[in-house]
């Protein structure tokens, strides 16, 4: 038996699956972490905790398939993009790692792009503008924050390359995540030395990096162990996990799109060249396909602000729910869906954590504008929803604006197992929209680079070709549609309109 195990490094949580070579989908499990917040929109997570999932699912699955050691022939590490775990030589953990919904680099990404001689030639060496969400700004912090950590500071790796250091003892990481880093060269798929030497840091403080189907290594005979693993098993390069899920997906040609509503919230094209907005408003990466490229905007608390609301504010309900074996979050979506399209005026901006794209602002907050007392809690949810998804149709009109094809969209993540909101991406997209019948996201397109690196398929393209398919088609309602195209101006004009607020209240600390 030959099976591949595909493990994803969430926000939330941590969830790994294991296929047969057809691309099955035999089992699943998963483990959730908290986030710590230590200030507003500081975002921290303990690297411990994803290598406590990872060995609790990994365990788990196992013993659901009753694998035997020899049947997992490989895995596939998919995560949150971005973070930053910070090591000593000895491979000790210097402190929380930084998340990719961290904001404190404000400073740092005006540094980068001031020692990178200007915007214009930075975007030219990385293909990006500097974010805050970035790895480099986050290096940069440490060096100008906590001075003595950074002296100690021998390699920076990304969350899910933190785990394959901990099961390979290998330094690897693979380009589509790198290109989140804002240190490689996105065009030549390698490590910018001339960024590197502007920033006056180290290329040994950097991981060796690969293709996503490359092999990284074997298991250490330590951890094959613990796992109930054999050391024979190979893990790859795997993918960032914006890249995971569109090749879980199968976004492996140009005119496919991908959404994906967890956490935060992504709108990925496929595409044959390294395309950059010169703006820098959508992301340039690469792309898990060998010698492919993305364009890509983020959101960055898409179902994250669905998931602050439940949290905050339906405590109680969600005990009810669970109690009664229910879920919160389809008795919420139930509640919104008996209120009419526009949430009776009621708008929400979704910026809960700053913003990505298109605004690229630290400085922005979320709001509910146009609140009367005729709202009721089903109006809110409806507006969360709206705003949520009004904010991936400002990422794919900017794809548009470039001339990015888009004759489908598939959808992946906690949001997109809602029928509901799968139609309002649909009407407010304006494109059809499709599930998946292996709707595991990141993990199963992890699972399949596996499968491609232990020689199943020739290649990722290959492998989506045999074994991912669409399960439901829904079409934009062509009534809705126009409503969301009237409203969505107004959505806009808020941000604009509230931004010199925005500035104000964060300069309030
Ligand atoms: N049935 C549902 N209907 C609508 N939204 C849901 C549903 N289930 C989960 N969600 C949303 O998905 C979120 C979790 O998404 P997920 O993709 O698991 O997160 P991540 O991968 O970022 O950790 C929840 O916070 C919630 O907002
Ligand atoms: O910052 C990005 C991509 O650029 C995020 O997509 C993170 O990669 C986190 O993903 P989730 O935990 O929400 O899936």
């Amino acid at each position: 038996m030959s099976v591949f195990l595909g493990i994803d490094i969430g926000t939330s949580g941590t969830k790994t699956i294991a296929i047969d070579a057809a691309g099955k989908v035999l089992a699943g499990a998963s483990a959730s972490y908290p986030c710590e917040h230590p200030r507003p929109l500081w975002s921290e997570q303990d690297p411990q905790h994803w290598w406590d999932a990872v060995v609790e699912t990994v365990r788990g699955v196992v013993k659901k398939v009753k694998l035997k050691k020899s049947d997992v022939k490989g895995i596939g590490l998919s995560g949150q993009m971005h973070g930053s775990v910070f090591l000593d030589k000895a491979g000790k953990v210097l402190r929380p790692a930084l998340l990719w919904n961290d904001q404190r680099t404000s400073a740092e990404c005006a540094e980068i792009t001031q020692r990178a001689g200007g915007r214009a030639r930075l975007v030219k060496m990385v293909a990006n503008p500097a974010l805050t969400g970035f790895q480099a700004p986050k290096i940069l912090w440490l060096r100008n924050n906590e001075p003595k950590k950074y002296e100690k500071l021998a390699h920076v790796l990304l969350p899910k390359d933190d785990v394959r250091r901990r099961l390979t003892g290998e330094l690897v990481t693979e380009v589509s995540d790198a290109s989140g880093t804002l240190l490689l060269d996105v065009v030549k798929r390698q490590w910018s030395k001339t960024l590197l030497g502007k920033l006056e840091l180290d290329l040994s403080l950097l991981p060796t990096v690969v293709e996503s189907e490359d092999v990284t290594g074997r298991l250490t005979p330590e951890v094959a162990e613990l796992l109930g693993l054999s050391t024979d098993c190979i893990v790859v390069g795997g993918a960032g996990d914006c890249a995971a899920g569109a090749i879980g997906n199968g976004i492996v040609r140009k005119g496919l799109v991908n959404t994906s509503l967890g956490t935060s919230g992504v709108v990925f094209a496929y595409s044959d060249q390294p395309e950059v907005d010169p703006a820098g408003r959508l992301h340039t990466f690469c792309h898990a396909v060998r010698g492919k490229w993305h364009q890509m905007g983020v959101t960055l608390a898409a179902a994250g602000s669905f998931g602050w609301f439940a949290d905050t504010l339906c405590q109680t309900d969600g005990e009810i729910a669970k109690k009664k074996g229910g879920d919160l979050f389809e008795q919420l979506v139930a509640e919104a869906a008996e209120h009419k399209p526009g949430a009776e005026g009621l708008f929400f901006l979704p910026y809960l954590a700053g913003e990505r794209t298109p605004h690229a602002d630290p400085n922005a907050r979320g709001a509910f504008v146009g609140l009367t007392l005729s709202h009721n809690r089903g109006a809110m949810v409806r507006a969360v929803l709206e705003g949520v998804t009004y904010s991936l149709r400002d990422c794919l009109d900017l794809m548009r604006a470039l001339d990015v094809p888009v004759e489908a969209i598939r959808t992946t993540g906690g949001g997109a197992k809602s029928p509901f909101w799968r139609q309002l991406q649909a009407d407010l997209l304006g494109a059809k929209v499709y599930s998946m019948q292996a709707d595991e996201g990141p993990a199963y397109g992890v699972a399949l680079l596996a499968a491609v690196g232990c020689g199943e398929f020739a290649d990722i393209t290959e492998a989506c070709a045999a074994t991912v398919r669409t399960a439901s088609e829904t079409k934009p309602n062509a009534k809705t549609r126009k409503v969301y195209d009237q409203r969505v101006h107004v959505y806009r004009d808020l941000y604009r309109q509230l931004k010199p607020a925005f500035d104000k209240i964060a300069a309030l600390g």
